[in-house]
């Protein structure tokens, strides 16, 4: 359902800072494929998330959602078929309008429409009960500022807002990597539980290694702009964070260098 051929992006291509962020990329998601993304540093992790929600566009190659082109969609035309959370919990939300207007936004959303006027008592009660499933209490703060929130339930608001529209793509972007360990497990039980639950197709780049072999049924593992290590579920199964870092080895004949890595829980 997703399809990238021979993606290529290069930053200041022809000046002595040019970077070749991504060399290459072949990619092919089936519908409700959970893939985790890990790599080096620059490995170009983002600018494949920029690539597949156009908010950047390749230097060569297509992107194809349920085989339609869209290499050249723009990212607020993408929105509709694209779910996206941040590392920034700031990201995602509108701090100075409440939860049920934030919640009315990312409806909106989606149906093209920049805000839905008004929130009435039936959208009201089915924001509740939608925030109710994922059980940290704000079904009872509808009319609380986000600005308010703590930065897990801001994360916990922004995958709500990223999911309940059923993208055709989640995108993830270390959404856990600014919290604190138990808001990062509690962020991480909420994603598992909205991707299940709504089936979606998802795109989730972490540094925490053991995350990555935990969640989802796919394993990227990207080296210098390309994916170096493509781990099937089956495969995924049996491995290990030191694993990992040895097939980096073998493959690379280099040490795996990310400084923001977690290697083990
Ligand atoms: N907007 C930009 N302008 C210039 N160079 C960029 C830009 N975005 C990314 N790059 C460069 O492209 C390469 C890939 O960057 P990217 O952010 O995609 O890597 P990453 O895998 O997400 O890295 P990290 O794990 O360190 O966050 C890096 O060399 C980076 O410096």
């Amino acid at each position: 359902m997703l399809q990238l051929n021979q993606i290529e992006k290069v930053f200041y291509e022809g000046t002595p800072d040019e970077r070749k962020a991504l060399q290459g990329v072949d990619l092919t998601l089936k519908e409700g494929d959970f893939v985790t993304v890990i790599g080096s540093n620059g490995a170009g992790k983002s600018t494949l998330l920029n690539i597949i929600a156009g908010v950047l566009f390749p230097d060569f190659g297509a992107v194809s959602i349920d085989n339609k082109e869209v290499t050249f969609i723009p990212e607020q035309k993408r929105s509709k078929w694209i779910g996206r959370v941040f590392q920034d919990p700031m990201a995602g939300t509108a701090p100075n309008m409440t939860i049920e207007e934030n919640l009315g936004l990312a409806l909106g959303r989606t149906k093209n429409r920049s805000i839905l006027r008004g929130v009435n008592a039936k959208r009201r009660e089915e924001f509740q009960e939608l925030l109710s499933s994922i059980d940290i209490g704000l079904e009872d703060r509808l009319n609380t500022k986000v600005g308010l929130l703590s930065g897990g339930e801001r994360q916990a608001l922004s995958l709500l807002m990223a999911t309940f529209t059923k993208p055709r793509i989640l995108l993830l972007d270390e959404h856990t990597a600014a919290l604190d360990p138990a808001r990062q497990e509690l962020i991480t039980n909420i994603t598992k539980e909205l991707v299940k639950k709504h089936q979606l197709t998802t795109l989730m780049v972490t540094h925490q290694m053991d995350q990555a072999i935990e969640l989802g049924n796919r394993l990227f593992m990207m080296d210098e702009g390309q994916i170096i290590f493509d781990a099937d579920e089956e495969q995924k199964a049996g491995l290990t964070v030191e694993d990992l870092i040895q097939e980096f080895q073998k493959i690379r004949g280099k040490k795996f260098d990310n400084d923001r890595a977690v290697l083990s829980s």
